[in-house]
């Protein structure tokens, strides 16, 4: 018997105003997967999760949990009834209660049970020591992993977290996530996790959902969706590109950069070759020449330097180029600052950029 999907969503459709603001979406987590919804503000996530909590109704589809309807049309379980646990941005703690009354709150029961539980969950986030504590006493990252507790506490069969991380500095930050996701992986809930950025999106992630304008426009593993991008925007939601236009005959583009596959592409039609600048390679100019063209990197195309600036861990390099005068940029491993002016030769890894075909 096939595993019976710990969430599924099935054609949700909301509108505001006319607009499909979340428009036929489908999607199924398992026990204990976390999935991403990930996509530029505005483009529906936060309504898709409000629907799935229960205080926004949808206009058509169906919400199940654990292979029994939740919410339809017309029939709907009502949001404390769905065992969905619910961690948001403003993840505040109810400043009035102690730590421990706050893990409580989404309990019942007799209070010696309700006590067992919030200690087993502070133990979980190893802050049993703050179990009498106020909120106020605490650090913002400690008072977010009671807020974790908390959301635990009622043993959720999914949570749903919007954005709920961005309140924190960078350090901890990767803290709390690897904290949370163990916790919840530990205890199988579904998670649907709602960002727009995507590093926290393949940090987190076992699925990547891709969210434009109110539809689901790729799906997949991270690694799957940052390697084999469905399009151009997709390619640049991730990372900086650069873009070379071209137009193909015999399946084949000519470019300044030697010849790249456009297979099953016809001829006449116009592609983009997307690159990111990490997948660049920059070369020295020899009298006027560049490196020879090989099958991995094509023809060496020569461009100058406009500026280059030190970013960390890399270096980013702009050109101008001398074919067309176009901006390309490059970023290198470590410390590579040439001089404005100086030119040098650029050749693009073939395994590593894409061609579309340009549309609209
Ligand atoms: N109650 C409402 N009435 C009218 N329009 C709404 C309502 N709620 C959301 N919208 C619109 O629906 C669209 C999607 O909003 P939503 O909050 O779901 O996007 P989002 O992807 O979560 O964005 P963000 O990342 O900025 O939170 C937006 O254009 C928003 O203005």
């Amino acid at each position: 018997m096939a595993p019976v999907p710990r969430l599924e969503i099935r054609n949700l459709t909301r509108r505001f105003d006319g607009r499909a603001v979340v428009d036929d979406l489908s999607l199924t987590i398992m026990p204990g997967q976390v999935t991403c919804l990930l996509g530029p503000s505005g483009c529906g996530k936060s309504t898709t999760l409000r629907m799935i909590a229960g205080v926004e109704m949808q206009d058509a589809g169906e919400i199940w949990v654990d292979g029994t309807l939740v919410c339809d049309t017309v029939f709907r379980v009502p949001a404390e009834r769905r065992r969905i646990g619910l961690m948001f941005q403003d993840f505040a703690l109810f400043p009035h209660l102690s730590v421990a009354e706050n893990v409580a709150f989404g309990l019942a029961g007799p209070a010696a049970e309700k006590r067992a539980r919030v200690e087993t969950m502070l133990d979980r986030v190893s802050l049993r020591r703050f179990i009498d504590a106020w909120p106020h006493e605490l650090s913002g990252g400690e008072q977010q992993r009671v807020a974790l507790a908390r959301a635990l506490a009622p043993d959720p069969r999914i949570m749903l977290m919007d954005e709920p991380f961005s309140g924190l500095d960078n350090r901890l930050r990767d803290e709390i996530r690897d904290t949370t996701l163990s916790i919840l992986k530990e205890a199988g809930t579904a998670v649907l996790l709602v960002t727009h950025e995507p590093d926290e999106a393949m940090r987190m992630a076992d699925d990547i959902a891709l969210m434009r304008q109110g539809r689901i426009v790729q799906q997949g593993a991270p690694y799957n969706i940052y390697n084999a991008p469905k399009d151009k925007q997709t390619v640049s939601f991730f990372s900086d590109i650069n873009v070379i236009r071209g137009t193909v005959r015999g399946a084949l583009t000519e470019t300044p950069f030697g010849r790249f596959l456009a297979p099953g592409v016809p001829d006449g039609q116009q592609v983009e070759i997307v690159i990111r600048p990490q997948h660049l390679k920059i070369d020295f100019d020899r009298d006027g020449s560049g490196p020879l063209p090989t099958a991995q990197d094509g023809t060496p195309a020569r461009g100058t330097v406009i500026r280059a600036r030190f970013m960390g861990r890399e270096s980013l390099v702009e050109f101008r180029m001398d074919h067309d005068g176009s901006t390309i940029r490059a970023v290198v491993p470590n410390v590579f600052l040439p001089r404005p002016g100086k030119p040098l030769w650029l050749t693009i890894r073939r395994d590593r950029c894409f061609v579309f075909p340009v549309t609209g």
